[in-house]
């Protein structure tokens, strides 16, 4: 069996270049009516129609959805884009994916981008530095995650809640001298209120803080949990998996087994190599089937602009 033909091959045939190809195909100017016929004629004699993924990279497909998240290696934004696939597969949407790196600059870029392509919506992983300015022409037409904005749909986790039932848990086993491993406050979620939570707890039960907030990666996990081990800490509480993941490195290190870990996140990675690590779950799976189905809603029947919260679980 012949195997699929490509834009390069058609390009090969017609003998222009790739991008003459792919002007064509876009309907864009900037090729002669003489090119454009040649390369057109090429296509219909071998049957040629780009691949469902190209089409949907430029807002060909009838149903194209886009999803920006902040990191390709986020453990957490990736359980929800995988419950967000096939929930839009199954209402026939093509979905691209795309990545911000928590820069605002680069969201604005990827937004013209979609819309000058006429994407149905997006999903867009929200963070510091988004605002509701550079949503506006979007507003009709687009989920928030793990973030909420003013006039906007969106999808959040309960981030004091998670803090306060590992707190409420180790209380209960006795703990008192229980440190906290998080993230800066420019972070608003994950940092201000996670850490927010824990002081609020301390406060409420009469328990002395201890807190070093490095950042989300579990290099920094790894490289300042020493800052907070005090000879009385009996237990630590870190914002996310991946800070517990590294601080797990280092006290397997330095022998420092007795301390009892908890942390926000229950992934896959962290069941697998730490059970022992106390967890909660904040509902990541759930919050990607959420969102797509808010953001169906929005585009399809006009659903009103809600503001949802995932309630968290302990494991
Ligand atoms: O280490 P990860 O698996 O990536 O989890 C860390 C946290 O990631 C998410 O928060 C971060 O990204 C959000 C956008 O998805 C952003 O709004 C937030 O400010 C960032 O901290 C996730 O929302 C958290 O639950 C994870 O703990």
């Amino acid at each position: 069996m012949q195997s699929r033909l490509t834009i390069k091959d058609i390009a090969r045939l017609s003998g222009v270049g790739k991008s003459t190809v792919s002007r064509v195909l876009n309907n864009e100017s900037g090729v002669s009516a003489r090119t454009r016929e040649r390369v057109e004629a090429v296509m219909q004699q071998e049957g040629f129609s780009p691949s469902r993924s190209a089409r949907a990279m430029r807002g060909q497909s009838d149903k194209v959805v886009a999803i920006i998240v902040t990191r390709l290696d986020s453990l957490s934004e990736n359980l929800a884009v995988q419950t967000m696939l096939p929930s839009l597969y199954e209402q026939g949407y093509d979905p691209i994916m795309m990545e911000s790196q928590f820069d605002p600059e680069l969201v604005e870029e990827h937004l013209g981008m979609l819309k000058r392509r006429n994407i149905d919506g997006v999903i867009l992983f929200g963070f510091t530095g988004i605002n509701e300015k550079m949503l506006t022409s979007w507003q009709s037409t687009l989920v928030l995650m793990a973030r909420d904005a003013k006039g906007f749909a969106s999808v959040c986790y309960d981030d004091e809640g998670a803090i306060t039932s590992l707190m409420a848990k180790l209380y209960s086993q006795g703990h008192r001298h229980i440190s906290f491993l998080g993230v800066p406050h420019s972070d608003v979620t994950t940092g201000l209120r996670r850490h927010n939570a824990y002081l609020a707890f301390c406060k409420e039960h009469q328990l002395t803080p201890n807190v070093a907030l490095p950042g989300l990666a579990m290099k920094q996990g790894y490289e300042h949990v020493a800052e907070v081990l005090l000879p009385e800490t009996t237990a630590l509480v870190c914002a996310t998996d991946t800070l517990a993941l590294g601080a797990s490195k280092y006290l397997q290190e330095h022998q420092s087994n007795a301390l009892q870990l908890a942390s926000v996140g229950n992934t896959p990675l962290m069941k697998f190599l730490h059970p022992e690590i106390i967890t909660v779950d904040p509902g990541y799976a759930e919050a990607g089937r959420q969102a797509v189905l808010q953001l169906i809603g929005q585009v399809t029947q006009d659903r009103e602009l809600r503001q949802i919260v995932i309630p968290c679980t302990l494991q």
